[in-house]
């Protein structure tokens, strides 16, 4: 095991592993003969016509191309990407394949607001509710693009007749699958009516289909493509990178007044008349942050679940027309949200994965511009997070631990106070770039403290054989700081002549062996207060013969 430390020994913790690259073709360049087909000229015409653009996005072009060829097609582009485009344009296109395309869609708001944007620019488009849906059967004016929730594709069996006889008319020209990381166990927004979608391929079994997700690391990516059994499809996959984010963790200090004093200096030097989100955990803390932050003569208004739809979009609108500058939200917020100026995203509590805090923080800077991501963080928060994950009685074995895992990759990300952020979160969706791409732009990158690699394998042991005598001879459990200050007080790192090792090290080497699961946390109440004692992992007492 080594680490490689700065030389005032601060120790990463390690870095998200990288899973197999995905058969994209992420990073290539535009390909010329995609202007070389015969629908060409009706593609650029459409693109101007209808929706008011000049040229395509990286990619774009591409997915447009395998859908009017008739190809299953799997687009995985970051937030803001342009994806919409990549089926409204073949839908609308007076091309051979021409028929109606059917959009799933996981919320009733993202329907709403790409239906209203399609019907502004002329596009026959309808929901199941429209009065247009008369006309969804053979032989009618057909509308180019029906959007409905899997829910309803699920339930629905009027719909389900009417598409098998638009099938059998050959008047079906394809499934779009918006948000389809939704269908996987394994991304971060599973839900269980997508897992239905399965049965497109079956039921239709010639009619295409394309899948488009923001958030999708390689396991997903994959998982998708099974599911609906597009194994033969075109992948396109934009970069990931985000040249304009700045990344940065921030330790919580112990006493909030000091995260909230931090926030609103921040805020005052930096972006005093920015747009901004803040993420915090529950509903209760947006509440009282955003009276914070006015009470600080700030712009800022909550927003969760638990508001009343009316206040929710009258909200959201005030921040759209930047009436309110800040919204202090939970995760609720943001799906489909485009606002292209949002200069910061603060996240003031640990998001449980990092596709998550890759697709929050992402809201920043889709203008292209310079745009900040902060992040802070406290360990204790974490337990929290865990013990929701162990305890939630819906869910499988399996997708518990895959949660866990998911956890464990955003902890190490922000225990990671050595290796370049856009590194460690590229790698994890199986996108490597190198810490030159970040041009200096995240803490770590930035802080120009030379750094060392080290072999603490050692030091891995003697901790493993010390902790697993601590916790079999104290009474009472361990919890991960109670270790690090009983390790603290007993070890010595030889290499260091003799000098006790820095406690800095310590909290890292633990962590690093937590996230290799060499060690093991398991959550327990005492009243109300939720904890987590640190135990030696079964495979670690194997190998080492500890116990
Ligand atoms: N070729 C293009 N040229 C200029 N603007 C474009 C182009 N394609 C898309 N856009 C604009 O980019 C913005 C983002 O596009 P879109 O909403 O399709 O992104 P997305 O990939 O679906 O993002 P999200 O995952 O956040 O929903 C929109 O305002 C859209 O009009």
């Amino acid at each position: 095991m080594t680490f490689s430390a700065p030389l005032d020994n601060r120790v990463p913790a390690t870095t998200a592993s990288s899973a197999a690259a995905p058969t994209s073709e992420c990073g290539r360049s535009r390909n010329d003969d995609a202007t070389k087909t015969p629908f060409y000229g009706e593609v650029q015409r459409t693109l101007k016509n209808v929706f008011g653009l000049r040229d395509f996005r990286l990619y774009q072009l591409e997915a447009i191309n395998a859908a009017l060829s008739g190809k299953d097609v799997f687009i995985l582009f970051p937030t803001g990407g342009g994806k919409s485009l990549c089926f409204q344009l073949p839908a609308v296109c007076e091309w051979e394949t021409k028929g109606l395309t059917v959009v799933v869609s996981p919320l009733l708001s993202l329907i709403e607001n790409q239906t209203h944007a399609l019907k502004k620019r002329g596009v026959d488009v309808v929901t199941l509710d429209d009065p247009g849906a008369q006309r969804l059967r053979p032989g009618q004016s057909l509308p180019s693009l029906l959007y409905c929730t899997p829910e309803r594709l699920d339930h629905s069996g009027k719909l389900q007749n009417i598409l098998t006889s638009l099938d059998k008319a050959g008047q079906l020209s394809r499934f779009v699958i918006d948000e389809a990381h939704c269908i996987s166990l394994w991304g971060m927004d599973f839900r269980e009516s997508y897992k239905n979608l399965v049965q497109l391929r079956e039921r239709y079994p010639k009619v295409p289909i394309t899948a488009l997700t923001a958030t999708a690391n390689p396991q997903t990516q994959d998982d998708v493509i099974k599911t609906l059994k597009i194994s033969g499809c075109v992948r396109l996959t934009q970069p990931f990178n985000r040249p304009n984010l700045w990344y940065e963790v921030r330790r919580k200090n112990q006493k909030n007044q000091a995260t909230l004093h931090q926030i609103i200096t921040f805020i005052r030097t930096k972006h005093l008349h920015h747009t901004g989100v803040i993420y915090c955990s529950s509903r209760e803390k947006c509440e009282i942050l955003a009276q914070q932050l006015r009470d600080a003569g700030l712009s800022a208004k909550h927003y969760h679940a638990e508001i009343a739809t009316e206040e929710k979009t009258q909200i959201q609108l005030e921040w759209q027309n930047d009436k309110c500058k800040i919204i202090v939200a939970t995760i609720a917020f943001g799906m489909g949200i485009d606002k292209p100026d949002v200069r910061f995203v603060i996240h003031h509590g640990v998001p449980t994965s990092l596709d998550g805090y890759y697709q929050e923080s992402g809201r920043a800077g889709r203008d292209g511009k310079p745009a900040d991501c902060i992040l802070f963080y406290a360990f204790k928060e974490t337990i929290y997070l865990l013990k929701r994950i162990r305890d939630n009685e819906k869910a499988t074995t399996e997708v518990k631990l895959h949660k866990e895992d998911g956890l464990r990759h955003m902890i190490a990300y922000c225990e990671n106070d050595v290796d370049c952020r856009r590194v460690q979160v590229l790698n994890y969706f199986g996108q490597p770039i190198t810490p030159e791409e970040c041009g200096g732009c995240c803490d770590n990158c930035a802080d120009n403290r030379d750094t060392y690699v080290q072999d603490v394998s050692e030091q891995a042991r003697s901790t493993i054989r010390l902790a697993t005598t601590l916790i079999s001879t104290t009474t009472k459990p361990l919890t991960k700081t109670d270790l690090i200050n009983k390790i603290h007080g007993q070890i010595k790192d030889n290499s260091e002549g003799g000098k006790a090792t820095p406690k800095s090290k310590i909290e890292r080497l633990v962590g690093r062996l937590l996230d290799e699961r060499l060690l093991e946390s398991q959550t327990y109440s005492i009243g109300p207060n939720t904890h987590a004692k640190v135990h030696v992992s079964a495979v670690t007492i194997t190998f080492m013969g500890c116990s």
